[in-house]
């Protein structure tokens, strides 16, 4: 049976619409909310997705109050997808930690009690979802994907592990190496366990020296941001891409910080770049 769609806010702005959608998730046995931006029509062509992943403690309304990428996506006519970042409601498991359970989803499919029944973001976004999208908008099949720190290590896994899906992948401060910081190493061995084999899927150091194809990256890291030199170090996975000759750009910005005033600032590059890929 089709999944029902029922809107929940929308608001006219840079000549397109914002729009808040709730619908029921098989994947993740809860009700979940997304935000969509909807450029104004430019001709009879299906407008390509970015896909815009947000972080710890963050929901579906983050990225779409707070990024100011609408006005740049109306201008290339990009439709921007916001998913939440976890399975949310009261029959979801929680933690009292902010970066674990709801708002720390992680982007994977737990295999752990008591996370396995409903955390399974990973396949959400890479099936479920999109192919709601696809159902129920009018959207070309061109797709590219960006994200913030968890939602940067959740947009660049996606990619990483399914590079014929996107042009093109970006982020803001992604967490590159979670097998190996302290925010990565509590969630992956919280909702995966304690077998590090099982941690490598979700891994992007590690998934880009296997990866299937190569995709152009671009990564965007402020050098005032707080949690740069512990959960961050995007230079690890420079270094990967430099040994395997991978077409990433890292561009480390002075002064910036974690927060959305730095997504802000450079969301215009990235739109513009996946611009570049999605209507090439
Ligand atoms: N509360 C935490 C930090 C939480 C935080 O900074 N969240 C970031 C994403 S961090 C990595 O995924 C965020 O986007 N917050 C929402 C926002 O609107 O800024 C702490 O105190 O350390």
């Amino acid at each position: 049976m089709p999944t029902t769609l029922e809107l929940l806010e929308e608001h006219r702005l840079f000549g397109g619409w914002q729009q808040r959608w709730r619908h029921h998730s098989s994947q993740l046995g809860c009700n979940m909310t997304f935000g969509i931006f909807l450029p104004g029509p430019k001709g009879d062509t299906p407008p390509p997705v970015v896909w815009c992943l947000a972080g710890l403690t963050c929901t579906d309304e983050n990225f779409a109050v707070k990024s100011g990428a609408q006005r740049v996506a109306a201008e290339l006519g990009l439709v921007l997808v916001m998913p939440d970042t976890s399975p949310r409601g009261d029959e979801v498991p929680n933690d009292e930690a902010y970066d674990l359970g709801q708002g720390a989803g992680f982007y994977l499919n737990a295999t752990q009690e008591p996370w396995r029944q409903h955390f399974r973001m990973y396949d959400y976004l890479n099936e479920e979802l999109p192919a709601l999208i696809a159902a129920s908008f009018n959207i070309s099949d061109r797709q590219a994907i960006m994200g913030h720190s968890m939602g940067g290590h959740g947009a660049l896994v996606l990619a990483l592990r399914n590079p014929h899906r996107f042009a093109s992948a970006s982020a803001f401060a992604p967490i590159v190496n979670p097998s190996e910081v302290p925010w990565g190493v509590k969630a992956l061995g919280a909702y995966l366990g304690e077998d590090r084999e099982q941690w490598r899927q979700y891994d992007s150091c590690l998934l880009m020296q296997q990866a299937a194809a190569q995709l152009p990256i671009l990564i965007d890291q402020g050098d005032s941001d707080q949690f740069l030199a512990d959960q961050l170090q995007p230079e690890r996975l420079e270094a990967v891409a430099q040994q395997s000759g991978w077409p990433l750009t890292l561009r480390i910005q002075p002064g910036y910080d974690h927060s959305y005033f730095f997504i802000a600032s450079f969301v215009e590059d990235h739109l513009r770049f996946h611009a570049q890929h999605l209507l090439a």
